[in-house]
């Protein structure tokens, strides 16, 4: 098992990486606050894990919500059955939420146990490759609205993150590389020695050998909580995580949720970023082929929905969450390895980018 510590003051937790940790009763003990135990979940998860963690957790009361899968669910309607399990059990300030399963279960229960009687402890334990090297991280929760993606949230920062790796053995190969596209991510916005060592075990890692995968989780955990550590309510560096994801959120809502996943779209969004970032003069044709290169080589798209305009482009990233005084601003790469916020950029650049994709 690894460890690795977000530091945050009195709130500091760590992240414990591992094979069938999911299983060890002895590892949620010090997290867990009083006898009662919501896990939170939903219907491909919980055929598949719900009784393993159940059984680590005979000493508590436990109980369970089980949502129904996908993007398109992570509503506030949906949202809400959370509360109803919570009153129906009579659960109090004292009761633990634990997130069982993916980002868009993780993102639901953390903006659930933020409200539910104004904050209850709450515990990550994620189950797909996004969610262990991303979402289940750094405290953005929240749910989707229909003009924009995690519109309605609130940072609340979990007990714990107790990513057992074994669970992803039964994820879907088209999930391991939507996780993908969050870990390439680290290393064009901060590492690029690990987009050098990402281009040469790209194979070990799609074939899912275990110290391949357990080397991406770990150092993408590690860029996160160091980055989430530094800036924890977005005020600056922390935009950086946002690499690929004004154009992807408007992929996302503009296809409709749950079309395309939202590593995909990050996927194309990281690919957008990077032609505008090239027509800036910041990378070199070679760098952008690269990038290109790196993205489908996981399995991932590199292009567009012809679907989406230049022109609905436009107005859905004039909601993205960086927009400030009225003005948009974008994670750019200033060369392979190095991100940066910024606004200042000609629109006529960005329109090229937009409009350079034939539809
Ligand atoms: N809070 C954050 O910082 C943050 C970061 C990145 C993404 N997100 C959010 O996370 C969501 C995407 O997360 P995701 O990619 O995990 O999607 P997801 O939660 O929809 O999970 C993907 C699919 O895998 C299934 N699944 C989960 N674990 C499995 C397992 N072990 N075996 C088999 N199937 C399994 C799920 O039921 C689902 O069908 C988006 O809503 C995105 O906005 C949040
Ligand atoms: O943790 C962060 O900060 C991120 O931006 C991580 C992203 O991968 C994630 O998709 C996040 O939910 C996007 O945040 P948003 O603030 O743009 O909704
Ligand atoms: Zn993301």
């Amino acid at each position: 098992m690894k460890t690795l510590s977000v530091a945050l003051g009195a709130r500091t937790y760590s992240i414990q990486i591992g094979m069938g940790l999911l299983s060890d009763p002895e590892l949620y003990r010090s997290y867990l606050q009083g006898s009662q135990v919501m896990i939170v979940t939903n219907e491909t998860v919980a055929p598949l894990y719900l009784d393993r963690l159940r059984q680590a957790l005979s000493d508590y009361r436990v109980q369970e919500v089980i949502l129904p899968d996908g993007e398109q669910y992570k509503t506030l309607d949906v949202w809400n059955r959370i509360f109803d399990a919570l009153l129906d059990a009579r659960f109090g300030r004292d009761c633990t939420l634990i997130a069982l399963g993916g980002g868009v279960v993780g993102d639901m229960a953390g903006f659930a146990a933020a409200c539910y009687q104004r904050g209850v402890a709450f515990i990550q334990a994620p189950t797909t490759l996004l969610a262990q090297v991303d979402s289940s991280v750094g405290g953005k929760t929240g749910i989707n609205h229909p003009a924009g993606k995690n519109m309605i949230g609130a940072f609340y920062q979990p007990r714990a993150v107790i990513a057992d790796t074994a669970t992803l053995e039964t994820l879907p190969q088209r999930e391991l590389s939507a996780g993908l596209a969050e870990v390439i991510k680290y290393g064009f916005i901060r590492d690029a020695a690990f987009l050098d060592w990402l281009e040469t075990h790209l194979s070990e890692v799609l074939g899912r050998e275990s110290d391949a995968l357990s080397h991406i989780i770990l150092r993408s955990c590690e860029i996160k909580a160091e980055i989430v550590a530094a800036d924890e309510l977005e005020a600056g560096q922390r935009a950086l995580l946002n690499f690929g994801h004004t154009f992807g959120h408007a992929i996302e809502t503009g296809m409709g949720y749950g079309q395309w996943l939202h590593g995909e779209a990050v996927a194309v969004g990281m690919c957008m970023a990077a032609d505008l970032s090239a027509r800036l003069g910041w990378l070199s044709g070679a760098d952008l082929e690269r990038v290109r290169r790196l993205v489908a080589s996981a399995g991932l798209p590199v292009d567009p929905p012809p679907e989406v305009s230049a022109e609905r482009f436009l107005e859905l990233m004039a909601v993205d969450k960086k927009v400030l005084n009225g003005q948009l601003r974008l994670v750019l790469l200033r060369h392979l390895g190095k991100g940066l916020v910024t606004g200042d950029f000609d629109p006529d650049l960005l329109s090229a980018t937009l409009h350079a994709w034939d539809r």
